[in-house]
């Protein structure tokens, strides 16, 4: 006997979105958001990242298409689809008046947490405001703010936590501090869907990336297959004496004297390998000194696919 296998984080059909005024937003977007991983929605300002995540939210309605989040249609079981994800939204909005073990309590209380099965404390120390329980919210950093809102989102243990944009004017190190908790939740079987435009962010922290733009996915992939799309490869070389002018081939994309005796070389890797080119540098009667090669990276394959679409 087998079974059937367990449906998608979040499933995305056909889904359109046109504002009042007749901005379409997302125009026929499908996506496919597999349970337990740390999944990315990326895109350029105004692609429609945030229209999608307010739909998931409940907070925007959609024009057209599906939505089933952990296997509940959000118009034929909306209740449930909103029981199984909690949102951490782009904008800090809190009470100021309520502390944050009253924030946590009083979004408990919302989402129907029997007071037995509450974990208010455990959730403040998860992320680091325990000694801040009973201090009134408007008297917390930004950065406290935004763990708070974490926490919030976690109060009725969802198996999704969707972030939008959490990391935004956030310092270097609280970053790393909020990443280290995603991790350590999704390390727990909690599916995470963050949008960002750090894309450095994403390539170390996500396992599968969506892409949008202009209200269309323009892909979704593993971050792996994601990085291995960027055809365009660069090879810094040093050579042993010093040059005017940098010398040609018709393996090199692109070449530039960024030194005396740096040659900065650009070449495709579906045309030519580092062998080819390193040959080509000695052809032209240089010897090499040193090679210095750079991965890819997810900016490459963002700014290749964003400008292709
Ligand atoms: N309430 C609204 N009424 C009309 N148009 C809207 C509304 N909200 C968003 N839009 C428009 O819909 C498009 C998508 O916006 P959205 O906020 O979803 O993009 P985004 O990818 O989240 O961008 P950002 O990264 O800047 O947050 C934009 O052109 C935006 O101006």
């Amino acid at each position: 006997m087998t079974d059937s296998p367990a449906p998608a984080a979040i499933e995305i059909r056909n889904l359109t979105k046109v504002y009042k005024g007749g901005k379409r937003a997302l125009d026929g977007i499908n996506l496919s958001i597999p349970r337990g991983q740390i999944y990315g929605l990326l895109g350029p300002n105004g692609a429609g990242k945030s229209t999608t995540i307010n739909i998931l939210a409940g907070m925007v309605n959609k024009s057209e298409g599906d939505v089933s989040i952990w296997g509940f249609d959000i118009d034929a079981h909306p209740r449930n689809a909103k029981n199984s994800i909690g949102i951490v939204p782009q904008e800090i909005v809190f009470d100021p008046f309520f502390t944050p073990f009253e924030t946590l309590e009083n979004q408990a209380g919302f989402y129907g947490v029997p007071k037995d099965r509450r974990r208010t404390m455990e959730l403040l120390r998860a992320v680091h405001l325990d000694d801040k329980a009973h201090a009134y919210a408007r008297t917390l950093s930004g950065g406290m703010k935004r763990r708070l809102l974490v926490a919030k989102a976690m109060v009725h243990s969802p198996p999704i936590l969707v972030l939008d944009e959490p990391t935004a004017g956030v310092d270097v190190q609280l970053r790393q501090q909020l990443w280290a908790y995603v991790r350590e939740l999704n390390a727990l079987g909690v599916t995470i869907v963050l949008t960002t435009h750090y894309l450095e962010e994403a390539e170390e922290l996500c396992d599968r990336i969506g892409i949008i733009n202009h209200g269309k996915v323009i892909t979704d992939k593993p971050t792996r297959e994601l990085l291995a799309m960027a055809q365009e490869k660069v090879v810094q070389v040093t050579v042993d004496r010093d040059l005017t002018v940098a010398p040609d081939a018709p393996c090199f994309e692109k070449v530039e004297l960024s030194g005396d005796r740096t040659l900065t070389i650009t070449y495709m890797k579906d045309r030519a390998n580092a062998g080819q080119v390193l040959s080509a540098v000695q052809a032209s009667g240089l010897a090499i000194v040193d090679v210095v090669t750079r991965d890819p990276d997810l900016e490459d394959v963002f700014l290749n696919l964003t400008a292709a679409a």
